[in-house]
């Protein structure tokens, strides 16, 4: 069978996450810097490094088979692809920003304003929606310099933590929308057996971040206590410890009640617990 190609970012915030998911997925490759395409040894898979902006539309043209991208840049390119897996990381959120002591308290205040953006697509839309009326000003980059150079009111580009906002006499103004990297598929991809092996793959390395494997001790007699805290879990197993009258319990937990439940443990009588992360969980 022909091997599949999957584009991922070639350079900066989602190249690392988008490699180590590949290879936490047990894929074997060279990942040079200089090398725009290398091929999986253990695999049937290709991987091109290239500029975010350009992966929704190689998918889209079934240059490439796979993408890996925010869905900012998917919305923003129109490209035709097909949402295969949220990926969970590249969070992010397209808003607008102003300066700090700028006179525009309300959406409607935009109108006749001009905004800088790498997003006009995504902003032009948003305006339409709210039917505001303002200038849309395209930048590629440094967005956020713009109101101080007096070339925009406002701007529209992804905040994180704010700093860059921050940094730059800037506060945010309103949502646009929020953001993760989705792995995206052309749409006569769908069903492709080599796909299916990959998206098992990385289901299994998505649902392993959130759960923690835990081992804990417990005298006999509060052992149902411990079980009770933990149904839901597909019964946990018991060992018994060389110390009579004691068990060891193992078990998964969920990130997200994670300490809730470690607490409610250690009052049912949990005593020496251990937390490991899980490496994968096939279903
Ligand atoms: N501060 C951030 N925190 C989290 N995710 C972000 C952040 N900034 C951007 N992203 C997400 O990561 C994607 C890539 O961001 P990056 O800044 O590397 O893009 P770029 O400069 O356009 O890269 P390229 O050189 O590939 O065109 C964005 O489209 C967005 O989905
Ligand atoms: O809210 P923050 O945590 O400060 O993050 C926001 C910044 O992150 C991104 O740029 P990046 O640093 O990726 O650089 P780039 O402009 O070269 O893409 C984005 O374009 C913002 O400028
Ligand atoms: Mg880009």
């Amino acid at each position: 069978m022909k091997n599949l190609k999957i584009a991922i970012q070639k350079s900066g915030r989602l190249n690392e996450k988008s490699v180590q998911l590949l290879k936490n997925c047990g894929l074997n490759f060279e990942n040079y810097k200089s090398s725009l395409i290398t091929t999986v040894g253990n695999f049937p898979l290709e991987i091109l490094f290239l500029r975010d902006d350009d992966i929704p539309g190689y998918v889209a043209q079934g240059i490439a088979d796979l993408g890996i991208v925010g869905e900012n840049v998917i919305d923003e390119t129109q490209a035709q692809v097909e949402y295969v897996q949220r990926l969970g990381f590249g969070k992010c959120n397209l808003k607008l920003a102003i300066p700090k002591d700028s006179d525009i308290q309300d959406l409607k205040d935009l109108n006749g304003k001009a905004i800088a953006t790498s997003y006009p697509v995504i902003l032009q839309q948003f305006l339409d929606e709210y039917k505001i009326k303002a200038e849309i000003r395209e930048i590629s980059g440094s967005v956020e310099i713009s109101p101080g150079l007096g070339l925009a009111d406002a701007i529209c580009d992804i905040v994180s933590t704010g700093g860059t906002l921050k940094s730059n006499g800037l506060k945010p103004f309103a949502d646009v929308r929020s953001s993760e990297a989705i792995l995206v598929g052309n749409k006569n991809l769908l069903g492709n057996p080599i796909l299916t092996e990959l998206l098992q793959r990385i289901q299994s390395v998505l649902l392993a971040k959130e759960v923690k494997y835990v081992v804990l001790n417990v005298e006999k007699i509060n052992l149902p206590k411990i079980t009770e805290l933990l149904r839901g879990v597909k019964s946990p197993t018991v060992v018994p410890l060389a110390e009579e009258g004691w068990v060891a319990v193992h078990t998964v937990i969920s990130e997200e009640d994670f300490w809730e439940k470690i607490n409610r443990l250690k009052t049912a009588g949990a005593q020496g617990i251990v937390v490991m992360p899980v490496e994968k969980v096939i279903m």
